[in-house]
């Protein structure tokens, strides 16, 4: 897979204030990469050092095949940024949205016409392509929003807070189109979430940043077993089963009404595998038996622990 965007000692201060302390980032082309980190850890910073609109002190940043320091005006046409700040006029009908943005990017009438209509079709605005903005849900705002980012075609959309705002199903769909965007148009996509159920859904891979350094790099699956957490839940089926047991299984928790034992379990399957073969030759039922790994809020409240507890002030 050909790498999109490689960064290499990316720093950057605010004065004597450090928030970048030296970042390497790899992210290959038709993946969503998800930057974590707590409030003022520098994601907002990264985003606008990578999308050209302030500049690094310090590091080597290629996006698309261009250096980004000598050639930001390359980088520019190859990448869409969406999201916080919101490039909908809300006086606008969203296919006015759309056009207005065609040209601004001198796409010409009649190929901005179509982009527009191809683009309301495939974000589900066609009824409403007439109304107002200001008319529309929050989600389909968010959609309209990167309906218009899309008019540019860029291979790389940086998306900022894709669902902060939206009700469980606008959030569904929202996924779904940024999911298409990576499958059907290859899109890369860097996406800075405070969701991390949505970094979890979306992310190939994820960075967690933290006072200006990468604490962790990986995928969400490598990344929850970096923390412990996890355990094996049994429910018995009835209490002969469950009193014989409670005593012999390593069982750190019990409930004698629920008939239910808690199991800690580092993620591999020799706890259960030996969990289960006790259980077969005692002869003991069970009704149900659950495992639960860490999510992903365990790895980021494990990994990202301020020595200081004052948020930092801009
Ligand atoms: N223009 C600026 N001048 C001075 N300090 C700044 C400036 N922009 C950001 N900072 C500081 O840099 C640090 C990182 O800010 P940044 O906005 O990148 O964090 P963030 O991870 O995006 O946080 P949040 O999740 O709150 O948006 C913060 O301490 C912030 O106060």
């Amino acid at each position: 897979m050909r790498t999109f965007v490689s960064v290499t000692g990316l720093r950057k201060s605010y004065g004597a204030h450090r928030v970048l302390d030296g970042i390497d980032l790899t992210i290959p082309q038709g993946t969503v990469f998800s930057l974590l980190g707590p409030n003022g850890a520098g994601k907002t910073t990264t985003v606008q050092i990578l999308s050209t609109l302030i500049k690094a002190d310090a590091g080597e940043i290629w996006v698309a095949g261009h250096d980004l320091a000598k050639e930001p005006d390359k980088v520019r046409a190859a990448i869409g940024v969406t999201g916080q700040f919101s490039a909908v006029d809300s006086f606008l009908t969203g296919e006015e949205n759309l056009r207005l943005m065609a040209d601004l990017l001198h796409l010409g009438r009649a190929k901005g016409r179509r982009r527009a209509r191809e683009l309301l079709e495939r974000f589900d605005l066609t009824d409403a392509a007439r109304k107002p903005a200001v008319t529309y849900s929050g989600g389909m705002r968010r959609r309209l929003d990167l309906a218009m980012t899309m008019v540019g075609t860029p291979s790389l959309i940086f998306l900022d807070e894709p669902t902060t705002g939206l009700d469980p199903r606008s959030r569904r769909t929202m996924w779904q189109i940024v999911r298409d965007l990576v499958q059907q148009d290859g899109v890369t996509i860097f996406l800075t979430t405070q969701y991390l159920e949505e970094a979890d859904e979306l992310a190939d891979r994820i960075a967690l940043l933290s006072q200006g350094r990468l604490v962790a790099e990986g995928t969400p699956e490598e990344l929850k077993r970096m923390v412990p957490g996890g355990h094996i839940v049994v429910r018995f089926a009835d209490p002969d089963g469950y009193r014989r047991a409670a005593g012999h299984v390593g069982a750190t928790s019990s409930n004698d009404a629920a008939l239910t034992v808690q199991i800690p379990d580092s993620g591999g399957v020799r706890t259960l595998r030996k969990l289960l073969e006790w259980l077969d030759t005692q002869a003991i039922d069970v009704a149900e038996l659950s495992v639960h790994t860490p999510d992903l809020d365990d790895v980021f409240l494990t990994l990202t622990q301020e020595p200081s507890t004052k948020e930092p002030s801009r």
